[in-house]
Formats: structure tokens, C-alpha cells, sequence
């Protein structure tokens, strides 16, 4: 039974449920797929199991410490897919009691080689103990990491830790924060300590224990950053509604919600997954789990208000004690906002590295072109902006020219404007710079059209492959009267005219990235006095990010280079430590004298202590830009241009993660450096601590001029 289209948020199973220890794993997972479930969390031994005491070797003989009735035991990659393996809870590798933390140890260590051997995807592990001090588990963690090459090991956080009674060892120095709920200790704090002392290993994810009480949505939002890989939902957070149904509270709903769209499953837990026997006797016995009345055999599934799910239960798992907690999932994955076709086409370049185009240095390719051209939205605001400047420039013409006679008839309001395109009676000169294939050319003649202006258009282009694409566009579009192609860079070609519009779309994901300023300023030459450049200004902005998936993807080249080079990149499970601040801004045309494009400036972010501690891996970087008075393009997230997918933010990394404490700032400073061939930036964090400049000369990353 399929849920949704699945994949528009990830490739991951979706929901799974806690076992109890099981001799027939095969018919387990069975039963509960039948129930709806796509994988199981199964003991990977016995509850009573426990680690024989150090054998003596006879004969060189090697006992195993497993016997095939303690464990977990599969022999088929068939259902290595749909079983993730449970470490011991006893288990305590930071024990005050040296026996027992030997012990806990060894079975740690015994549990983990079984897993690996029986080739499981993923194990769950146990909470730290000792939130804030467990050395010892997480050193055992640590080295059971170096030797897995695919198996994850999933660390169950609890969001919220109850605070710990003198009994069980608390002392003062455990990380109390405001962002735990009521009276409990911030769960992130204690998922940092180990996954910090792994050095941010890739296999090691968190498992986050969901319960009754959570934390501020604020601080909760820092998880999207991190590698969360299943949310634990125990069925004792649910309550029945007046049907009878298991529902989450509404705080809890949201969390799901937002977990799902960032492609995190659902594992259901607790004691009713305990109590509850295989499907085929599960009909006639009484169900452990609470509160539930079973769905109705052969019936519609509803969702807990009776609305349709929109498909008929009618295989055995119907009757399941736990089928209603899956169809409430089921609800909450229908209620996600219906997907649009901007996101859709996103999804494949989700958090996936990219390296910026340079579309100066290098020649486009046309599949390039077409890209872009999918892109409606950005064409119709470039129209808009010409349309304007059109519009202004009749009406700056209009008042040069005296009052308009009320009686000619060419100044009657519903008259073409065509007559009133330019009262000296000559065209507009408007020069598309760095044309491409066209679709500025056209969007340029749709505003003329609408505006009722004459346009004299150069279209200048230094690609000469796409040059071939506007010489076909000029004859099939019957615009070779008006529109003249040069195939030039603009920079050094001698106009025969002054513009009196410059369009231009030479921006990259940082604005000034692909080197609009430098191109720009050389064709600004040619503009008329008082002439308009679309665009006129473009600002950058950037903001502190935690973005586990993008480090270790740059960390997985295992060079200095690629962390020292921004990548574009559609971010998405990604958590913005701060709001965005504006960095560096550029106007067109450029009346600096000298012209000087080099840039330096220094931003500190300030934390919300309410927020909690979070962990840096870089900065993220937008640009908004002023096409034409208040016509912005922006890919900046609190003025993004609707549906406009054109560019994705950029990415600047850190050589290393760096823990920010509540409260703490962030402070980063950020050259854009200048050299005849060469155009770069280099980046340093100066707060919570001072780091390494990132790409010193260009060394790393440049854009060539
Ligand atoms: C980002 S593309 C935009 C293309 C097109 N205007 C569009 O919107 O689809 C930038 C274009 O500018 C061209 N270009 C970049 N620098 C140029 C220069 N100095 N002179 C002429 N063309 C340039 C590139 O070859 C490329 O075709």
C-alpha cells in the first residue's frame, strides 16, 4: 500500500514500528507489513541475553558469545531492508559500577559486530545515560564507526531528558537549558556531545525520542540540520479522539509534519508495541495497545475526523492493534501541502553540491539556456521592469516636451502609446548585454508592446553558439528590422549608439558571483547619460547555517580545496542559525571614481538565547535585486520572488564544525578580492572563536574575468 508520492520528500522508508524480540523475524515483518508498516525495529537479542564472562581458550578454540536462540537471526538481504536492529537499553558503557560497564561494553560490542554481520541498514542505539558525559559510550561508538563502512548507527536522543534525581548521578554542570521543556535538559545538547567526540561521523544519526512534553518550536527548528534519521513516537503520546482513534496533540502534529517534509520517518514505539501478539492470533486476543478500536474489516479507511484516506483496508493486517496509529500517519502524510511543480522539479537537486557557472570564463551549453528559459517568472518581472522604464522614460519625454493639446488626438489616454514612445520621435536604444539565446530580447519587445514604445535593440553576446540560437529567433520572429546582433563581448565592443536602456542578467547565487560588476562596468560606456541600467543595484546577504548533509559531503572529498570553494546548492534540510544580514551591494550604472569592486566587510549574527546552543558549518548566501525601482528578483528568503527557481542560495563552508553556545554570536568576515585575471572571495569566522581564512589568493576557488 503506498501512502503518496513518496519520493517528493525523500527516498527513505516512512514508517516503522518497535518489536518485541523475535525468533521468526521473516513472519514479523510480514505481519506488521501487512498492518502497513514498511520496516520493523527488531531486538537484536534477547532482553535476558547477556555477555558470557571471558571464555577460557582451550586449544586455541573461540567461543562465539551468541547462541542462535539469543538472537536476531536473517539470512536474506530481503529483509536486511526492512529490519532496523535495537541495541540492549540495559546496556550502560558509563556505569558508575566497573562491572556493569565492562560489561555493557562487551555487549555493545558483541550487538554491533552481529548487526553489521547480518548486513543491517541501521541500529538503533540506546540513549546516553549520562546526558553531557558519556566518554565511554561514545568512545565504544566511536570505534565501531571506523570499521562499518555502510551500516548507520542511530542514537536515540530524547528531545527533552527529565532532569536526572540525585540517585541517578546529576550533577551541576549537566547542559540545563531554557530550550528543554518543562524541567528537563536539552536533548541537542546531549546528541552534540557524542556525535562531536565522533568527529561528525556520517554513519552515526539521531533517533529523536518524541514525548509528551517538547521543546520550543524555535529550538526544535535546529534538528533540520542535523542528520535526524527517525522520530520515535511512543503510542503513550497519543489520546483517543471521540471515535475512538489514536491523535496526537497538535504540537505534536506539527513536529511530524515537519520531520515528514524533510524526509524523516516514523518509527511508532512503547508499550502497546510490546503487548501486541502476531496479526493472526491479534483478532481474538485483547489488544495491549490503549484506547484504540480497530478499523473495520473490508472497510474505507478513515482518517481520526472520518475523513476518507482514499483507499479500502481489506488486507489481513486490518484488524492490527497498531493499524490505527499508521493510518493517523497516513493522515498526517495526506494533510503535507500538496507539492507544486516548482518543487517537484527541485527535489532531485536537494541539498546536492554544485559549482557556480562562470558563464564569462566559459562558453554556456544550450541544454544551460534552456534551463533557464523554464524559468516564466523571471522573464515576466525583466518585462515588468522594462515595461516601467519605458513608461517613465515617455512620461520624463512627455513633461520635456510642454503641455500635451487636450484636442490632438494623439494625446487622447486611449491612444497607442507607440506615438508617444519617444517625443523627439526616435526609437528607444535598448541593449540587451549578454543575451544568451534570446529571452531577454523577447521579454524586452512584449514590455515595448505593452508600453506602445519603438525599440532599436542591439542583443549582444560573446557565446557564439548561442548567437546561432538569436539569428534563427530574429527571422523567425520577424524582428530583424529592429534588432541587431553583435557577437562581442561587451566589454570591448564599440557601440555605433548609446543605449538608453542597458538589460542585462548576469547574476549568480550571491548576486556579484558570476561578475556582473566587472562586465557591467565595462559596457556602462555605451549608456546615454541619465540612461537606465535593469538591473540598477543588487545586494548579497548571508547567514550562519547548520547543514550536516553539505559538510560531509565536502568533507568526503578529503581535500582543502573543495572547502574552499562555495557551491550553489537548493538547500533544504538546513537550519539558519540567525537572520539573514546584507553583505555587499552594487549599483548600475557605477559613478565610483575610481571604480573599485573589491569589497570587505564583517556581520555578527546574535543567537536568540531561547534558541538553544546549534552547530556551524558554514553560511548561506542569497542576493536580492533591484531590477527597476521597486521590481525585485530575489532569491532572498523573506522577499523571494514567487515560484522564480532560476537560482539556488550558495554555500560557503568551515573547515571544521563549530559549536555556537545559547546566546552566542556569530561573526564572519568576508573579502571579495580583485586581480586583473581574477575575481575570488575569501571568508574567516571571527566568533564564538577565530578561524582560518577560507581560500587566501584565490588558491582554492577564483571566477575568471
Ligand atoms: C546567465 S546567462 C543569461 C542569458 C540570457 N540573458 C537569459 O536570461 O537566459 C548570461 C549570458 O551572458 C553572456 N555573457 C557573460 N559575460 C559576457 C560579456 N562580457 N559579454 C557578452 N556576453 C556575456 C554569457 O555568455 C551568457 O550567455
Amino acid at each position: 500500500m503506498v501512502l503518496g508520492k513518496r519520493s517528493d520528500y525523500g527516498d527513505a522508508k516512512y514508517a516503522g514500528v518497535q518489536v518485541p524480540f523475535s525468533d521468526d523475524i521473516p513472519k514479523t515483518v510480514e505481519s506488521y507489513g501487512l498492518c502497513g508498516f514498511d520496516f520493523v525495529v527488531a531486538p537484536l537479542v534477547r532482553e535476558s541475553w547477556r555477555p558470557p564472562a571471558p571464555a577460557v581458550l582451550d586449544n586455541g578454540a573461540l567461543p562465539s558469545p551468541l547462541e542462535r536462540s539469543d538472537c536476531l537471526y536473517i539470512n536474506s538481504s530481503q529483509w536486511a531492508n526492512q529490519v532496523v536492529g535495537a541495541v540492549s537499553d540495559w546496556i550502560q558503557p558509563d556505569a558508575a559500577n566497573p562491572a556493569l560497564r565492562q560489561r555493557s561494553v562487551t555487549a555493545l560490542k558483541t550487538q554491533l559486530g552481529w548487526a553489521a554481520h547480518l548486513g543491517l541498514q541501521a541500529v538503533v542505539m540506546p540513549p546516553p545515560h549520562a546526558p553531557g558525559r558519556c566518554p565511554n559510550y561514545a568512545g565504544v561508538l566511536n570505534q565501531a564507526l571506523q570499521s562499518l563502512t555502510h551500516m548507520a548507527l542511530w542514537l536515540t536522543v530524547p528531545l527533552v531528558i527529565p532532569t536526572p534525581t540525585p540517585a541517578h548521578g546529576a550533577d551541576s554542570g549537566a547542559a540545563v537549558s531554557a530550550v528543554a521543556g518543562a524541567g528537563g535538559l536539552d536533548g541537542w545538547e546531549a546528541w552534540h556531545q557524542v556525535r562531536a567526540q565522533c568527529d561528525h561521523h556520517n554513519l552515526l544519526g539521531a533517533a529523536l525520542l518524541v514525548g509528551p512534553t517538547l521543546p520550543s518550536p524555535a529550538s526544535l527548528k535546529r534538528w533540520a540540520g542535523e542528520p535526524v534519521k527517525a522520530l520515535l513516537l511512543p503510542t503513550a503520546v497519543f489520546s483517543a479522539n471521540k471515535r475512538g482513534y489514536p491523535v496526537l496533540p497538535k504540537a505534536h502534529q506539527e513536529l511530524v509534519a515537519a520531520f515528514f517534509r524533510l524526509g524523516v520517518q516514523v518509527v511508532i514505539t512503547g508499550e502497546a508495541c510490546h503487548a501486541v501478539p502476531p496479526p493472526a492470533a491479534a483478532a481474538a486476543a485483547a489488544p495491549g495497545a490503549k484506547q484504540v478500536t480497530p478499523a473495520p474489516a473490508a472497510a474505507a479507511a478513515v482518517g481520526p475526523g472520518g475523513e476518507p484516506l482514499g483507499f479500502t483496508v481489506t488486507d489481513p493486517g486490518e484488524s492490527h492493534p497498531l493499524r490505527p496509529y499508521w493510518e493517523y500517519l497516513c493522515f498526517l502524510f495526506r494533510r503535507l501541502e500538496v507539492v507544486c511543480e516548482q518543487e517537484r522539479q527541485e527535489a532531485s537537486y536537494r541539498d546536492y553540491l554544485q559549482v557556480p557557472l562562470q558563464p564569462l570564463q566559459d562558453n554556456l551549453e544550450s541544454q544551460t539556456y534552456e534551463t533557464f528559459e523554464k524559468d516564466t517568472q523571471k522573464y515576466t518581472l525583466y518585462e515588468e521592469a522594462v515595461f516601467r522604464a519605458l513608461k517613465d522614460r515617455q512620461a520624463a519625454e512627455a513633461a520635456a516636451a510642454g503641455p500635451r493639446d487636450p484636442f490632438d488626438p494623439a494625446n487622447a489616454t486611449d491612444a497607442p502609446a507607440a506615438s508617444a514612445a519617444s517625443t523627439s520621435g526616435r526609437p528607444v536604444v535598448l541593449m540587451v548585454v549578454g543575451a544568451g539565446r534570446g529571452p531577454l530580447v523577447r521579454a524586452s519587445m512584449r514590455a515595448a508592446a505593452r508600453a506602445g514604445a519603438r525599440l532599436r535593440v542591439y542583443a549582444v553576446e560573446k557565446n557564439p553558439n548561442a548567437v546561432v540560437h538569436i539569428q534563427h529567433m530574429l527571422r523567425t520572429e520577424g524582428w530583424s528590422d529592429c534588432v541587431t546582433l553583435v557577437s562581442a563581448d561587451m566589454r570591448h565592443w564599440q557601440a555605433p549608439e548609446p543605449a538608453d536602456i542597458l538589460v542585462s542578467e548576469l547574476l549568480g547565487s550571491f548576486g556579484d558571483n558570476e561578475l556582473s560588476p566587472e562586465c557591467l562596468d565595462g559596457a556602462q560606456r555605451f549608456l546615454a547619460p541619465g540612461g537606465i541600467s535593469i538591473p540598477q543595484s543588487y545586494t548579497s546577504f548571508l547567514a550562519p547555517v547548520t547543514t550536516h548533509k553539505l559538510h560531509h559531503d565536502v568533507k568526503a572529498y578529503k581535500d582543502l580545496e573543495h572547502f574552499e570553494t562555495p557551491y550553489v546548492v537548493r538547500l533544504h534540510r538546513h537550519y539558519l542559525l540567525a537572520p539573514t544580514q546584507p553583505l555587499f551591494t552594487f549599483v548600475h550604472p557605477n559613478t565610483d571614481a575610481p571604480i573599485d569592486n573589491s569589497r570587505y566587510d564583517s556581520l555578527v549574527f546574535s543567537r536568540d538565547p531561547a534558541d538553544g546552543a546549534a552547530v556551524l558549518h558554514g553560511f548561506a548566501g542569497y542576493f536580492e535585486c533591484a531590477l527597476y525601482k521597486d521590481v525585485l528578483l530575489s532569491i532572498h528568503p523573506p522577499s523571494h520572488s514567487v515560484n522564480m527557481f532560476s537560482w539556488f542560495p550558495i554555500f560557503f563552508p568551515l573547515r571544521e564544525p563549530v559549536y555556537v553556545p545559547a546566546g552566542g554570536e556569530v561573526g564572519v568576515q568576508v573579502w571579495r578580492c580583485c586581480a586583473p585575471h581574477k575575481v575570488w572571495y575569501e571568508w574567516a569566522l571571527s566568533a564564538p572563536v577565530a578561524g582560518p581564512i577560507h581560500n587566501v589568493n584565490g588558491r582554492s576557488y577564483w571566477v575568471g574575468l
